[in-house]
């Protein structure tokens, strides 16, 4: 089975190639940067849903792949602050779009600001843990969790719900 990946993000490739040689028999992957058609730093559910489901639908039209992957993060108000949130989706050729959503967890309030100032999360984490490219690796949550939760464990956890329904919905037909 082909798998077309919509990043070359090493935390996303990373927790994708595992969820699918956990489950699936034979399987290659191709990675390609692809346009998830919203904001870089979506800023709701619903618009970082859509980023996800762009990656997976526009990342199969570019290749002959079997199967479309697009992971999305961003963040979303909440009356308790600001939380980063995560989702992902799986599309196949015969039409089928599944979603499934990652962790949250609330973000410090000088993180929020800055977003709400209209900066990107990534360059801000690396600005506040004085490191580079905190996205590619730990990410916001693998920070804020002390390391617990990592990103690539949060992403692979979601691939694991996507294929888990996907796997669900080819058994019932
Ligand atoms: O190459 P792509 O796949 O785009 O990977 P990305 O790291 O940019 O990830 P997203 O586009 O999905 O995330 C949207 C924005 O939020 C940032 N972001 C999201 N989650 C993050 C995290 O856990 N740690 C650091 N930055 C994060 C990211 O850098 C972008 O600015
Ligand atoms: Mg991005």
């Amino acid at each position: 089975m082909k798998i077309a990946i919509g990043t070359k993000n090493k935390a996303k490739v990373q927790a994708i190639e595992k969820g699918f040689q956990q489950h699936i028999n034979e399987v290659s992957f191709q990675c390609l940067k692809t346009e998830s058609n919203v904001s870089e730093q979506p800023f709701s559910d619903q618009e970082t849903i859509e980023g996800a489901l762009n990656r997976a639908k526009n990342v199969l039209r570019m290749t002959n792949a079997d199967i479309g992957i697009g992971l999305e993060g961003g963040v979303t108000e909440t009356l308790y602050g600001m939380f980063l949130c995560n989702w992902g989706s799986l599309v196949d050729r015969n039409g089928n779009e599944i979603i499934a959503g990652g962790a949250r967890i609330s973000l410090p309030t000088e993180i929020a600001e800055g977003l709400r100032k209209g900066r990107e999360l990534g360059p801000l984490m690396d600005e506040f843990t004085s490191k580079t490219g905190i996205r590619q690796s730990e990410g916001a949550v693998g920070v804020f969790t002390d390391g617990l939760v990592t990103r690539d464990v949060m992403f692979f956890h979601v691939v694991q719900l996507l294929i888990g329904q996907w796997k669900y919905k080819k058994n019932q037909f």
